[in-house]
C-alpha cells in the first residue's frame, strides 16, 4: 500500500480545528488532528508545505519509520507545531492500519483494559450559587468527576468560567480561545486567589459530599511556593488533583511543591516531548501525565510515554478541551482504554456545529467514555460541511497583574 495524497482541512465550526486526511493507493484514507490552538496555521503550513510531500509513495503501514523519520529528518527538535504535525501524521496511519485491519484503534493497542473510560467535566461559576448549579447540571448529564473552577472576587476576568462573559461576548462552554485581531487581556491576583479557593472547596464539599472526585486547574499562574500553598490549604477537601499548579519548564521545582503537600498532581498539556517529563516522571513528582495525542506526537509518542510514566505509578489524564478535535479526541480515548495505567480523560463536549463537520461515533453513558468499534479511530471528516467554515483568527487570553505585569494565563 502506498501514501497517494495528504491533504491540510482548515475548519472553523465555532472554532478553528486542523486535520489532516491521509489517502492510499487502495482507497483507504486516515485522520489525524492538527489543531494548536491559536497558532493553528502554523501547524497547517507545516503539514502542508514541508510533510505532505516526504509523504507521497511511503508504506503507510510504516508508523514508527515514519514517526522517526519526521522526528529526526526535521534536524531541528520538538516543540508545539512539529509535535502537532508528526501527531497528526501518526494517528492518521493509525487509522489507516486499523481500518486495514477492519478492527478499532485499540484493538491494535492491546485490546481493552477496562469497560469504559471515566471522564470529568468542567463545571464552573462567577459565585458558589452559579457553581452549584453547575455541579448540578454536569451530574445531570452523567458526570461523575467534576472540574471546579470559579471567578475570584476582585478579579474582573479568570479562566475557565463559563458563565463570564468574554470580551467578545463568546461564553467558555465552547473554549477560551476568542476571534478578536489581539489575544483578549484577563486581569489576575494570585494572593486574592489563594485567599478565596480553599473556602470554594469547603462550600463544595459542605453541599456535595466527601465522595465526589474534584479536580481543579491552577493554569499555571503560580510560582511553586504559592502553588505548596495551595495544595496544602486543599488537603482537607481531598481533590482528585490540582492540575498546572506551576509552570514546569524547570521540572525541577515540582519537588518544593511535591515537600509541602499530597494534593495530587497533573502536568503537561503545554509540553510535546517525554523530555518535558523526564525529571518529573523519575522523581515522582508529579501523579498524572496531561498532554494530549494532538501536541505529543501521536500515538506512537503517547504510548512510549505513558508506558515510561507507568513504571513510576504515574497515570494517564489525557487533554481533552474542545480545541482537541473529534479525530484527536477519539484517539485519545482508544489509547485510553487500552494502556494499564489510565487515570482520567477531560471531556468537553463539541458543539453540534462541530459535530457537523466531524462525525463521531464514541459514547459518554452514565459518566464513561468508550471509543466504540468502528473500524479505525470511528471519525468521518464531512469535507463539504468543513469547507463551510472558513478559518477565522482566534487568540487565548492572556493575563496582566495589576500593575500591568504580564503574567501566565
Ligand atoms: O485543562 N484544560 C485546559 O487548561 C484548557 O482549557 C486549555 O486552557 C485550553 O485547551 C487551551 O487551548
Ligand atoms: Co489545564
Amino acid at each position: 500500500m502506498k501514501i497517494v495524497a495528504a491533504d491540510i482541512i482548515v475548519s472553523s465550526p465555532d472554532r478553528n480545528f486542523v486535520t489532516l486526511k491521509i489517502t492510499t493507493d487502495e482507497g483507504l484514507t486516515g485522520l489525524g488532528d492538527a489543531t494548536l490552538n491559536g497558532r493553528e496555521l502554523s501547524v497547517a503550513s507545516y503539514l502542508r508545505d514541508h510533510v505532505a510531500p516526504l509523504l507521497m509513495g511511503r508504506d503507510p503501514h510504516r508508523i514508527e519509520d515514519t514517526w522517526q523519520f519526521l522526528y529526526r529528518s526535521a534536524y531541528w527538535r520538538r516543540g508545539p507545531v512539529t509535535m502537532a504535525a508528526i501527531a497528526a501524521v501518526d494517528v492518521a496511519l493509525w487509522d489507516i492500519k486499523a481500518k486495514a485491519a477492519g478492527m478499532p484503534l485499540y484493538q491494535l493497542l492491546g485490546g481493552a483494559s477496562r469497560t469504559g473510560i471515566m471522564a470529568y467535566g468542567h463545571a464552573s461559576g462567577r459565585d458558589i450559587p452559579e457553581l452549584f448549579d453547575s455541579i448540578r447540571r454536569h451530574l445531570d448529564e452523567g458526570f461523575r468527576s467534576i472540574r471546579v473552577q470559579t471567578s475570584v472576587p476582585g478579579i474582573n476576568a479568570v479562566y475557565g468560567v463559563a458563565a463570564q462573559p468574554s470580551s467578545t461576548g463568546q461564553r467558555y462552554d465552547y473554549e477560551p480561545a476568542q476571534r478578536t485581531p489581539l489575544p483578549a487581556e484577563e486581569d489576575w491576583d494570585t494572593r486574592a486567589y489563594l485567599r478565596h479557593l480553599p473556602s470554594v472547596f469547603e462550600a463544595v464539599r459542605g453541599e456535595f459530599g466527601p465522595e465526589l472526585p474534584l479536580l481543579h486547574d491552577g493554569h499555571h499562574r503560580m510560582t511553586p511556593i504559592q502553588a505548596a500553598k495551595l495544595g496544602k490549604a486543599l488537603e482537607p477537601y481531598d481533590l482528585f488533583w490540582l492540575e498546572d499548579c506551576t509552570p514546569a519548564e524547570n521540572q525541577e521545582a515540582l519537588r518544593l511543591v511535591r515537600q509541602h503537600t499530597t494534593t495530587p498532581l497533573a502536568i503537561g498539556e503545554v509540553f510535546n516531548t517525554v523530555w518535558d517529563y523526564q525529571t518529573l516522571i523519575r522523581e515522582q513528582l508529579i501523579d498524572y501525565v496531561r498532554s494530549a495525542v494532538t501536541h505529543t506526537g501521536g500515538i506512537t509518542a503517547m504510548r512510549k510515554l505513558l508506558d515510561f510514566a507507568a513504571q513510576y505509578q504515574i497515570k494517564s489524564g489525557i487533554h481533552g478541551p474542545t480545541d482537541i478535535s473529534p479525530v484527536g479526541m477519539a484517539a485519545a480515548l482508544h489509547l485510553d482504554l487500552a494502556i494499564h495505567n489510565f487515570g482520567i480523560q477531560e471531556y468537553m463536549k463539541h458543539t453540534s456545529l462541530a459535530n457537523e463537520v466531524f462525525r463521531q461515533s464514541f459514547t459518554f453513558t452514565d459518566g464513561y467514555l468508550h471509543p466504540g468499534d468502528q473500524p479505525g479511530l470511528g471519525v468521518e471528516l464531512d469535507e463539504e460541511a468543513a469547507a463551510r467554515f472558513p478559518y477565522e483568527p482566534a487568540y487565548l487570553p492572556f493575563n496582566r497583574l495589576k500593575d500591568g505585569t504580564v503574567h501566565d494565563w
